[in-house]
């Protein structure tokens, strides 16, 4: 090597990175990685936990690039087996695979359960996204592919991205949020072509009536609005809609937002 950029003895570099004199330091970095004991507050910084987000978006998106039309199921984490809305949970899973989708739940007990144990025994795809909660519950055992999250966000974002419509069986303030996630993203266009079908009309009626008498009523929603999903208790009509919209030609298909 010459001029400039010419390499002296006593050089020292480390990656890209040259030292000379009182810059250099002692040992290798694989040494300073490997014999470091030192303070371990960082883990808990939010820089830390910025890559540890990361992390969990990489896995998502690795595991679920390839998995092809899935719908998303949601419903209670308590829904029990005697439940006759497990026995629909497990319908909705078998004849959406049966469809051509994959099935996709939080991957909990309940509701989740029920449409991951439909799409296995159905030989589908059962794709479950886990939650860390301080009350572990773990993956059910009819999730054939799962991945466990530390963050709520990133995990809606995987719902969200790999899935094509929705399911919503009846829950609690879980399904609610994940309900009206889903509501606002189409509402306001962030997802296209995307049906939500809230299965149980005696169960949902409550918040339909709420959402046209007050809601509507006092100017918070348009009418158009109500029609973002449909209430149901027919499951062949549930995946009639999700097949239509992926051929589509479905009813809930609003004008893509124009590019800013
Ligand atoms: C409450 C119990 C277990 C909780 N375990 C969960 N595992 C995975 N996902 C969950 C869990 N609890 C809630 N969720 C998510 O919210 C929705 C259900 O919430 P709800 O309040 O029960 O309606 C569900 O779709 C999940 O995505 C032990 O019984």
């Amino acid at each position: 090597m010459s001029g400039k950029g010419e390499k002296k003895r006593g050089d020292k570099y480390r990656g890209p990175v040259m030292m000379r004199r009182s810059q250099i330091d002692s040992g290798t970095t694989d040494q300073r990685l490997l014999d470091s004991r030192g303070p371990s507050d960082w883990v808990h910084t939010d820089p830390w936990r910025v890559l540890r987000i990361q992390s969990e978006f990489v896995e998502g998106f690795g595991a679920l690039a390839e998995l092809g039309p899935a719908i998303g199921v949601f419903g209670s984490a308590r829904t029990q087996p005697e439940d006759p809305f497990y026995a629909k949970g497990e319908e909705v899973g078998r004849k959406l695979v049966e469809a051509g989708f994959a099935v996709i739940t939080g991957g909990g007990p309940g509701a989740m359960e029920a449409a991951n144990k439909g799409a296995s025994e159905a030989g589908g795809a059962s794709i479950g996204l886990g939650i860390e909660l301080p009350f572990e519950t773990g993956l059910n055992q009819w999730v054939d592919k799962g991945i466990n999250f530390r963050y709520f966000f990133a995990r809606k974002t995987m719902f969200v991205k790999y899935s094509q419509g929705f399911v919503v069986l009846p829950g609690g303030v879980g399904t609610l949020d994940e309900l009206f996630e889903a509501i606002t993203l189409v509402q306001t266009q962030k997802v296209t072509s995307f049906p939500v079908v809230l299965m149980g009309v005696d169960y949902w009626s409550g918040l339909l009536d709420w959402l046209r008498d007050s809601v509507l009523a006092e100017g918070k929603i348009s009418e158009a609005d109500l029609d973002l999903f449909t209430l149901t208790d027919d499951v062949d009509l549930a995946v009639r809609l999700m097949v239509e919209a992926r051929e589509g030609r479905g009813p809930t298909a609003r004008a893509p937002k124009q590019p800013e």
